[in-house]
């Protein structure tokens, strides 16, 4: 609905192409007339949408990849449950639903277009969500190679890759208003999952000089900041930081009113933290605010979080492997250094052995010095915020901890008494906001890390522990399926088939990483004949 009643969502109309000039469109909005108090009546504001601007999926045309098959060869071996099996293959049909070309009107009209223009496949989300977006991208490729679409996952990622030749670095997502910011850095796991699958050495070599930008842009000022150890040693970690200080357009009427009240500096401060809270993927959690219960109080751009270094040195080893199978050694040997720096980095800084996990540090905006190497650059003093968050525990997905490490029991006893193991999946904080990155949700991307975190930790009750959540996850998923009829962007930890909720806008179908972790997991574990797939307490 129009006029900002509870459906009222801002990225629709900042979606929609315009069907004349910008100058043309903005000087019949300069002349719509207004009631007294300067705002314009929403049925004149309605008949001007629909004579300036197009529909909103206009500039986007369904597609059907070409390595799509009904049913596809050798899918899912080891589940042996036909209920299973056949909501599977219904997960698997939604990839035609998930799948566009752009339209080459993109293209040629830039401007009259906030989307932008893609050569390849696009895999949406779902419903609001009308283009690609960066971390959602590698749960989607993990779905389509278990789906035999090994092209269309390539198409992904060259989409990615020309984005990241273009700007610099990977966007959030491929809409103009997107462009001030990146998001989770996966690009490196999604050549790696591609290539494991097809030993294609022609990809690694056209993605090597697209990861070294990446990593320089993650690496530099303002991303890239100096801290010190308790021994006075200097270690480079990173933060997010959009390159943003307005309410972001696709939100613009939540923003302006979160801000309300706020002197301008405040307030531009305030919408840097928004946006860039919107790079870490995480928008929004208490994780990010000093007053865990108020929006207003967002630090993002103050925190080395856990998480984004250990993506960081995840793209480090992946360099280093890719340069290895490309016989570059200058790079190699660059990579695994650097790796090792960030390895260091992330002990000293952010573990704690005393919770066996790794915990955001805060960074003070007042205490600080300067480097002892280069006596202009800020070496900030630091505080670890000692709170339960999943991404605490992303670093052992990461492999952070070397193998064999004793350390790794240490983390997988931690999760387990954390409370974020909960009978529908992994919460992802354990307070209650009503934000969406808060309790009681659980999200797609978060529980595959913790499983593979923990499948992978080479200890026995980590594997039990993941295979647990995982069913735990697969029943959650296909209850809630059988309720709605759709695939949902995030549920709720706490029982088994609830639905996610919280956030600025409502819940959304779709879901492209939600259907990728299922086949995924499907893929990893199988389900046998006899296990009943409905929620336990369904039975
Ligand atoms: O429109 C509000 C925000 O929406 C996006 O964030 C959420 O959806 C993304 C797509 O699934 C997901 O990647 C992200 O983790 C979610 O929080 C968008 O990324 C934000 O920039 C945008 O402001």
């Amino acid at each position: 609905s129009f006029g900002g009643g509870p459906d009222f969502d801002p990225k629709y109309y900042v979606d929609i192409p315009l069907r004349y000039s910008l100058n043309e469109t903005a000087r019949a909005f300069d002349a719509l007339p207004r009631l007294q108090n300067n705002t314009i009546p929403p049925r004149v504001l309605e008949q001007f949408l629909s004579q300036y601007f197009e529909l909103a999926d206009s500039n986007v045309i369904a597609d059907a990849p070409k390595d799509f098959n009904r049913i596809p060869q050798n899918f899912l071996p080891l589940v042996h449950n036909p209920q299973v099996r056949k909501w599977a293959l219904q997960i698997h049909e939604l990839w035609l639903e998930l799948s566009r070309k752009i339209s080459p009107s993109v293209a040629m009209n830039p401007n009259k277009n906030t989307l932008l223009p893609l050569n390849n496949t696009v895999l949406v989300p779902g419903a609001r969500f009308r283009e690609v977006y960066y971390w959602d991208s590698y749960w989607v490729i993990k779905g389509l190679l278990v789906s035999g679409m090994t092209d269309t996952a390539k198409g992904v990622i060259e989409n990615l890759m020309e984005l990241a030749e273009r700007y610099g670095f990977v966007p959030n997502g491929a809409r103009i208003y997107y462009e001030n910011r990146s998001q989770t850095p996966l690009l490196s796991m999604m050549i790696r999952a591609v290539y494991e699958k097809t030993h294609d050495k022609a990809l690694l070599k056209r993605a090597l000089p697209i990861l070294l930008r990446e990593h320089a842009f993650w690496t530099s000022e303002p991303h890239e900041v100096r801290v010190r150890d308790k021994n006075g040693d200097e270690h480079r970690l990173s933060r997010f930081w959009a390159h943003w200080n307005s309410p972001r357009p696709e939100s613009f009427t939540i923003d302006t009113h979160v801000a309300r009240g706020m002197n301008k500096s405040r307030a531009a401060q305030l919408y840097h933290d928004i946006a860039t809270a919107a790079e870490s993927g995480w928008d929004f959690s208490s994780r990010w605010m000093e007053d865990q219960q108020n929006l207003r109080t967002l630090r993002t751009s103050m925190i080395i979080p856990v998480d984004l270094n250990a993506f960081l040195f995840q793209m480090e080893k992946n360099v280093e492997y890719f340069a290895s199978i490309l016989g570059n050694q200058t790079i190699q040997t660059q990579f695994a250094s650097a790796a090792s720096d960030r390895q260091r980095a992330i002990q000293r800084i952010l573990w704690s052995r005393k919770r066996g996990q790794w915990f955001d540090a805060w960074l003070s905006p007042n205490g600080c010095s300067f480097s002892e190497n280069d006596n202009k650059t800020i070496v900030y003093e630091w505080k670890q915020k000692r709170l339960t968050y999943a991404s605490n525990f992303v670093p052992l997905w990461a492999g952070v901890l070397p193998k064999g490490d004793p350390r790794r029991a240490l983390v997988v006893e931690a999760l387990n008494k954390s409370g974020l193991v909960l009978p529908a999946g992994i919460a992802t904080s354990l307070r209650n906001t009503g934000q969406q990155w808060d309790f009681p949700n659980a999200w797609a991307p978060l529980v595959d890390m913790v499983i593979e975190g923990l499948d992978a930790s080479g200890i026995p009750r980590g594997k039990m522990m993941a295979k647990a959540i995982s069913q735990s996850w697969i029943r959650s998923n296909y209850e809630a399926y059988h309720q709605v009829g759709k695939m949902l962007e995030k549920y709720d930890a706490t029982s088994c088939g609830k639905i996610g909720g919280g956030g600025e806008y409502n819940l959304q179908t779709g879901f492209g990483w939600s259907n990728g972790v299922v086949l995924s997991l499907l893929q990893k574990y199988g389900w046998p004949a006899d296990k009943p797939l409905f929620c336990p307490d369904a039975l």
